[in-house]
């Protein structure tokens, strides 16, 4: 029988999605920084799973090879995951997958198809069939979705492989507002769930991990910090802490207090 010790040793507890291993549980934005630099000195600090990029926001000289973001990228070495923000319809989040996948050489694509241009809210009743699309067509799809239980289920039905339900709204950095469904989601589903969008603080990263989520990508709250640099390496660690958290194998809560301090005479570990 092995030590805990050595259990950990032997199990790498990697992020698996769509077969391939990585060793971060954290996934970035890039946008709203306050500068290129503070961008790549996040990255660095918080040594990301994937950063992912929005090929629409980043201009037609992306296409072309030679915009200064894309050197920045290349040289950050950090796997791509492009993005098909701001497309509201099937065909635009069609057309923007297929070109970035050739910007950027890579078949994985987070996909967005906004529904609501005030909430940001995905379009739900287009977006399974989106998703069936763009996987027949060879992407690896880690669509941006609502907690929705049905909705998430229908997303694994046709072939996604990981959900990434939302916390809150986009860039609101409210949290989980509905821990509930979030938690019946985990309990219900067994493909990766990642939280995308609404994380607003380390802790909010490290309850959802907590839950069982398997990873967590959020932008704003990282972007907007005072210190961008910090709280990048704080979500990571938040992020790993919480995961850790869940492995443990939390106490279960107790309707009254329970002496913690062991009995005169008895030792401490038969006192439970
Ligand atoms: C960059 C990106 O993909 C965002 O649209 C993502 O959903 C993160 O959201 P927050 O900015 O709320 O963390």
């Amino acid at each position: 029988m092995n030590s805990i010790k050595e259990q950990r040793a032997l199990s790498k507890d990697d992020l698996v999605l769509y077969g391939e291993h990585f060793s971060s549980r954290l996934l970035l934005g890039t946008s709203r920084y306050p500068s290129p630099q503070i961008l790549e000195e996040a990255v660095l600090a918080s040594q990301p799973a994937m950063i992912t990029v929005s090929l629409r926001r980043q201009g037609s000289t992306v296409e072309q090879g030679k915009n200064a973001f894309w050197e920045l990228l290349k040289k950050m070495s950090v796997p791509v995951l492009p993005n098909t923000a701001g497309c509201h319809s099937p065909q635009e989040v069609i057309t923007t997958a297929q070109m970035a996948r050739e910007v950027f050489e890579t078949d994985w694509i987070k996909l967005e198809l906004i529904g609501d241009d005030y909430t940001l809210q995905p379009d739900t009743l287009r977006l399974v069939e989106t998703a069936k699309t763009l996987i027949n067509d060879g992407f690896k799809v880690l669509p941006y979705c609502t907690e929705d239980l049905i909705l998430c289920q229908r997303l694994v039905d046709v072939g996604c492989q990981a959900v990434m339900p939302w916390a809150a709204p986009i860039g609101t950095g409210q949290g989980p507002l509905n821990p509930y469904a979030m938690k019946l989601l985990r309990e219900r589903l067994k493909v990766p769930l990642l939280v995308d969008a609404g994380l607003g603080l380390p802790s909010h990263a490290c309850s959802v991990m907590e839950w069982g989520f398997d990873g967590v990508l959020l932008n704003t709250a990282v972007a907007l910090a005072d210190n961008p640099i910090d709280m990048a390496k704080a979500f990571a660690m938040a992020t790993a802490a919480g995961r850790s958290a869940y492995l443990s194998g939390a106490m279960s809560a107790q309707e009254s207090a329970q002496a913690s301090t062991p009995l005169v005479g008895t030792p401490f570990w038969h006192q439970a």
